[in-house]
């Protein structure tokens, strides 16, 4: 097993891809993004590079310009700025995404679509507060900053994290956070299912779960 300081980035994202997110909640605090951002889009596991957006307007040209700049692997990560109204992402925009091999999207806000999002055969992994048909419109393409800190449901991300994403939720944090428990997790998650099976085999409790 290789240790951290050894690990690419791709070696990282590779082991991240393997490991159960909630594992991952066992061996750290920070990087947990709000529960009220969900799982909205195609379900599979999200896991990729931030590629941020600050939207300090409804501007859909601010966000086509973040699709085109997308590079293969990157997760876009949209900061709405507090707007839970205006979707800015939907059938079109994951279809770019998917496009530059987007890894999925991240957004804290709503976005539109939903059912084109989750399709298998066209759709990306999302992850967004909820649903609207409201959407934003192609003004002057002002209204972003791209590749910026941003702040997504209570975490701080910035332009190179790593975004992690699942059915539970999403983790995001700097490459060496995540480096540094990857092993412990994939520990975790081996010893987990002998765990559970000697559970439903009825042995003592008070000794699977460590209480003496
Ligand atoms: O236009 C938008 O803001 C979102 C949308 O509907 C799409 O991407 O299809
Ligand atoms: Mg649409």
């Amino acid at each position: 097993m290789s240790a951290p300081a050894e690990l690419t980035r791709a070696e990282l994202l590779e082991r991240l891809q393997r490991v159960d997110l909630p594992t991952l909640g066992h061996h750290l605090e920070q990087g947990f993004v709000s529960p009220a951002i969900r799982r909205l889009g195609q379900p599979r596991r999200m896991a990729g590079t931030a590629a941020t957006l600050a939207l300090d307007a409804p501007d859909a040209t601010a966000v086509n310009r973040a699709l085109v700049a997308l590079r293969p692997g990157e997760v876009l990560v949209v900061d709405m700025g507090g707007d839970h109204r205006h979707a800015a992402i939907g059938a079109v925009t994951a279809a770019a995404a998917r496009a530059r091999g987007a890894a999925g999207i991240l957004v804290d806000g709503v976005v539109t679509d939903v059912d084109a999002l989750m399709d298998m055969s066209s759709g990306m992994p999302v992850h967004a507060r909820a649903t609207s048909c409201l959407t934003t419109k192609r003004l002057d393409g002002r209204g972003g900053r791209h590749q910026v800190p941003v702040d997504i449901g209570g975490v701080r991300v910035a332009p190179g994290d790593i975004v992690l994403g699942d059915a539970n939720g999403v983790i995001a944090l700097p490459p060496t956070s995540l480096a540094a428990v990857v092993h412990q997790a994939e520990v975790s998650d081996a010893a987990e299912p002998g765990l559970i099976r000697r559970i439903r085999a009825g042995e003592d409790l008070r000794t699977l779960l460590h209480l003496g």
